[in-house]
Formats: C-alpha cells, sequence, structure tokens
C-alpha cells in the first residue's frame, strides 16, 4: 500500500531530519574551514588569553588602587626589571592598598603603616615568599619559607647565636676586618686618587661582605674566597628583581645568579666542616658558624647522656645536627638577609655623616670619651652600649633612608585585608616600610635627618612605626647584630679617618638595587686621622 509503503516512523523521520541538518552544518563548516588557517586559529586563541588575563586582573583588582586594565601578559615587566624609586613612592602614594600585575603573578602593595602591619602579623594568611627568584636561588627547602611552627621551632635554634653574649664574642673578628678596610680605603683616596673622590658603593659592598662573612664563618674562608664571594653575591642581587621571567634562561640574570649561589653554599658547607673538625677538637668559638656548631656538640652530648641516663643540666639551645650543606645553606640566608642592607645602610651612614659635620664631631666626641681618650681601645659591648648618640646618628638613617623598602609575602590563602578586600589566594602581599618611617606624625619633618629625636624627642616612643626591621614572626634576626655592627663600624671610623663627600645632584637621589643607594654611588675621598 502505497500510504503505508510512504509510511516513515517519527524516529525515522528524527533520523533524517538529524542527517539533514548534519549535511546543512558541514556544508557551513566547510565553508568556515575554508577560510581558517593556522594564522587564525593562533590569533583566536592570543585574543582569548588576552581577555582572560584581563578579565582574571580586573577581578583580581577590585576595589583597590592601579591600572585600569595591565599590558597584555608581561604587565609592567619591563619597569620591574629596572624598578625606579619615585615610581614605588608614587604607588606607595596612590592609596593604602594598590596593585600590579606582571606575567602571571598579581601583586598587592599594603603602603600605610597600619596597612603593613596588617600583612606582617598575619601568619595565618600570609608567608614569606622572598621574590620568584629566590626560591631558585636559595633552595626550596631552605629555612626561611618554613611557615608556622616549622619557623618558629627552627629559629628558636638560632636565636642564641645572637645574644648579646654571643655578639661579643664576635667583635675582634670584626675590628680585624674594619682596620684593614679602613686602611684600604685610605690607600685607594690617597695612593690611587691622589685625593680625589670616587664612587664608594662596591667598596662598601665588599667591606660588608667581609664583615657577615668573617662574622659568620671566622677565618674558615680564605681571603680570596672571600673576595670571589663578595664580587659574585653582586650576580646574586642582580638576579632578584621583583618579579623575574619565570624560568632561569642560559646566560640570564638568574642563571648567572644561581651560579654564584651554589658557589657560596659550597664555600659555606666547607667552613662547616673545618668548624666541625676543630669545635670537636676542643677549638674555642669565633664566628656564628662556631656558636652553632659547639651547641649541636653540647646537644649530641646532652642527649647521649640523657638516653645513658644520667641527670645533666639541658644546655640553654638545644638543637639537632644539621649537616654541611644545611649549615651552608642558612649561612646563606644570613648573608642574603644582611649583604644589601647592610651596605646601603653603611654607604648612606657615611654620606650622610660626610655632609654633616657637626653631627660627625659629636659623634667623634662621644668615641673617643667612651674609650677614656683612648681611640685605640677595641670594641667590647660595653663600649658599644654607651654611644647613645652614635646610636641616634645610626637609628636615624635606618629610618631617614630604610634599606628595606618592601618584603615580599605570599597570600597563602584568601587574605581579608579589609572589610572590603581580599587579596586572592596566591597573590603577592607586599607590606611597605618607607611611608611609616616617613610619617609626619611619628616623626615631624621627616625628610630632616635628626638624631636628636632619638635622644630628646620621642621617635623611641613610635614602635608601630619603626617597621626597619619588619615585624611580626618573621622580624628580622639580625636586627641587634646590624645596629651594633653599624654602630662600631662609624665610631671606629670616625676614631681614625676623616673623608670628603662630593656632593652632586643626584647625592640625594635615591636608586633601589635591591635596598636604596645614592644615584651618584657616593663619591668619598677618606684619609688618615692623625
Ligand atoms: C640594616 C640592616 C638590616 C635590615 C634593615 C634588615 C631588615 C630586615 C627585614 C625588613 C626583614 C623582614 C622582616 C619581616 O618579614 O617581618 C628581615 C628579615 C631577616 N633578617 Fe634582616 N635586616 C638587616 C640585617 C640583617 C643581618 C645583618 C642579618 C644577619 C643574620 C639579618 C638576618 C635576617 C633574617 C635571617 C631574616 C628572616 C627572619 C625570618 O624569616 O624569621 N638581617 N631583615
Amino acid at each position: 500500500m502505497a500510504t503505508n509503503a510512504s509510511y516513515a516512523s517519527p524516529l525515522a523521520d528524527a533520523a533524517n531530519a538529524h542527517l539533514m541538518h548534519n549535511s546543512i552544518a558541514s556544508g557551513i563548516l566547510a565553508r568556515l574551514l575554508s577560510n581558517v588557517n593556522g594564522w587564525s586559529v593562533a590569533l583566536t586563541l592570543f585574543l582569548s588569553l588576552v581577555a582572560y588575563d584581563q578579565i582574571m586582573y580586573v577581578w583580581k583588582k577590585g576595589s583597590i588602587q592601579g591600572p585600569a586594565m595591565k599590558m597584555p601578559f608581561i604587565g609592567p615587566f619591563l619597569q620591574s626589571v629596572n624598578p625606579k624609586f619615585e615610581e614605588y613612592y608614587a604607588k606607595w602614594m596612590s592609596g593604602p592598598l594598590s596593585c600590579v600585575s606582571v606575567f602571571h603573578k598579581f601583586v598587592v602593595i599594603a603602603s600605610t603603616r597600619d596597612m603593613a602591619r596588617k600583612v606582617f602579623n598575619s601568619p595565618s594568611f600570609v608567608k614569606p615568599c622572598v621574590v620568584d627568584a629566590a626560591y631558585k636561588l636559595l633552595r626550596p627547602n631552605n629555612w626561611v619559607f618554613l611557615d608556622g611552627k616549622a619557623h618558629v621551632d627552627y629559629r628558636k635554634g638560632l636565636n642564641g647565636l645572637f645574644t648579646r653574649q654571643a655578639l661579643e664574642i664576635y667583635l675582634p673578628e670584626q675590628e680585624d676586618v674594619y682596620n684593614r678596610y679602613f686602611a684600604k680605603f685610605i690607600n685607594i683616596s690617597q695612593e690611587d686618587n691622589k685625593g680625589k673622590p670616587e664612587p664608594f658603593m662596591n667598596h662598601f659592598r665588599e667591606l660588608q661582605c667581609a664583615i657577615a662573612c668573617r662574622t659568620f664563618v671566622g677565618q674558615y674562608m680564605p681571603d680570596e674566597a672571600m673576595k670571589k664571594v663578595s664580587h659574585d653575591y653582586y650576580l646574586i642581587t642582580a638576579a632578584l628583581e621583583l618579579v623575574n621571567f619565570p624560568i632561569i634562561l642560559p646566560f640570564t640574570k638568574t642563571w648567572y645568579g644561581k651560579k654564584a649561589a651554589d658557589m657560596v653554599i659550597d664555600e659555606f658547607a666547607k667552613c662547616a666542616a673545618k668548624s666541625k673538625v676543630r669545635i670537636a677538637a676542643g677549638g674555642k668559638v669565633h664566628c656564628i658558624l662556631d656558636a652553632w656548631v659547639k651547641s649541636m656538640v653540647e646537644s649530641e652530648e646532652y642527649r647521649q647522656k640523657i638516653a645513658k641516663g644520667i641527670e645533666v643540666e639541658k644546655p640553654s639551645m638545644l638543637v639537632r645536627n644539621f649537616s654541611d650543606f644545611e649549615i651552608a645553606m642558612t649561612l646563606l640566608t644570613f648573608l642574603f638577609a644582611s649583604q644589601d642592607a647592610t651596605s646601603s645602610a653603611c654607604t648612606w651612614l657615611f654620606q650622610i655623616m660626610a655632609d654633616r659635620p657637626e653631627l660627625l664631631d659629636k659623634v667623634r666626641a662621644e668615641n673617643l670619651a667612651a674609650r677614656n681618650g683612648d681611640r685605640n681601645v677595641p670594641f667590647s659591648m660595653d663600649l658599644l652600649e654607651k654611644l647613645e648618640f652614635t646610636r641616634a646618628v645610626v637609628k636615624e638613617t635606618l629610618r631617614y633612608r630604610p634599606p628595606v623598602i618592601m618584603v615580599p609575602y605570599v597570600a597563602k590563602k584568601a587574605f581579608p585585608i579589609t572589610e572590603t578586600y581580599t587579596a586572592p589566594k596566591g597573590s603577592m602581599v607586599i607590606p611597605t616600610t618607607y611611608p611609616a618611617l616617613h610619617d609626619p606624625v611619628a616623626y615631624p619633618n621627616p625628610e630632616y635627618f635628626d638624631p636628636e629625636r632619638w635622644v630628646t624627642g620621642d621617635a623611641e616612643l613610635q614602635v608601630k612605626n619603626w617597621l626597619v626591621f619588619g615585624t611580626g614572626p618573621h622580624y628580622c634576626l639580625g636586627q641587634t647584630y646590624a645596629t651594633m655592627n653599624l654602630m662600631a663600624m662609624i665610631g671606629k671610623a670616625s676614631m681614625h679617618m676623616n673623608w670628603e663627600h662630593q656632593i652632586t645632584p643626584l647625592s640625594e637621589e635615591i636608586k633601589v638595587f635591591a635596598t636604596l643607594f645614592p644615584k651618584d654611588d657616593c663619591l668619598l675621598a677618606f684619609s688618615k686621622r692623625d
């Protein structure tokens, strides 16, 4: 039957319709595809990624200050390669919280004192991340990246290396370095330069590296190795930009930095091996490494006696045994934390004293009086503690030109910094120190260098603003040592040397090389003081 013959079930109809649609669609697709080539696919993909990158940026930025759009992918990467103090300053002034996005990194900057303190004091939300490249250079399993209890426990084992009693032991090594370097400075200025000033920033970097190495590892490191560490450390600093290219490419700054860091770890590991032998043989403690190794030996003896059931007094610092490599990694963090900051403070201190002779005269008079008129009296903690005005000069230098202006942290989870803004998980959150230290309420007339504010003024009471060494669980381990070292340095220099500063239009301008330095690298000429 024709009707029956023509009968088709609804299913069959649907299948036919589907086939028909398919053939139409494949026709359209074929026509579209005939216009598609590799380039248009790549372009579409690229534009989608650009759009995704922008949308994510705008979403993360939320209500805080920052550019409305970001430069696709790289953001202000080129600016961060050569950071300018003025640009940072403008960013801090733009609002209490502001942001940038460089490559995949979203960065939140906490500018005001209270915002900065909030970040420093929120260990349940943030942990230090240093900068990206630091993980690669210092190694990801370095103690400075530990968090929470593991960090507190590790740090407890290091605190004993920086007590007043311990710091006193390291003074003779430091005095020896200052004697040698001051003689060298005079020689450079008088013999090589015939009294003409030259930039001293790099000499100060070498001096501070020598001080650090002698304090950390004493005489275990030969002079030649120390010079190499000082020279190559420059490459480590150069590698640590706020944001680096994500992978280490050969012959880039990070590549050279990594090689230098490996070399420094290797040198420190050799020192650790030597110290273990010497201390085991009953040698005296001369440096931080010796003090640490000694506490390992004492802790081990204690554990063995307790295991045998012998009652003994617990050592003040109970630590486990560390391998030479572990010790070397930790010493590298000390160098990493100290080298740039102390070099910066040292450079400003010499410049500021030269530019303000009336203050240098006061430092001189105080140092001579504390040494009972004999300028050759060696360093001691008693002596340093008498130097009230010298301490004020050092503190004012650290306030006026804080070496560390920003401390990168990373948000471990979404971090509600204010009621209206939450930093997304994984973002870099950076508390700044400069605005708090130049806050006119805490430090009236903040652009004026005034040590008296620490003596007769109330600067000492402004503890909330004193962020030079950070605050919270990661505050600077070396702050007492650093302050004492700078006091010892400038006091001793004032006893034995005169120095002239050639002021240029760039002397008071600030350049950022990890820390702050005068833009002209501080042109000085030293001479012997009779
Ligand atoms: C003028 C010199 C120095 C300045 C301005 C300075 C400043 C700082 C700052 C701002 C922090 C971060 C603190 C935080 O996150 O709350 C820090 C951490 C640290 N500093 Fe210093 N520092 C100086 C010298 C030194 C020296 C000489 C050492 C020597 C060992 C040192 C060892 C450390 C260590 C180990 C940390 C990390 C502490 C931790 O994570 O627990 N610093 N420093």
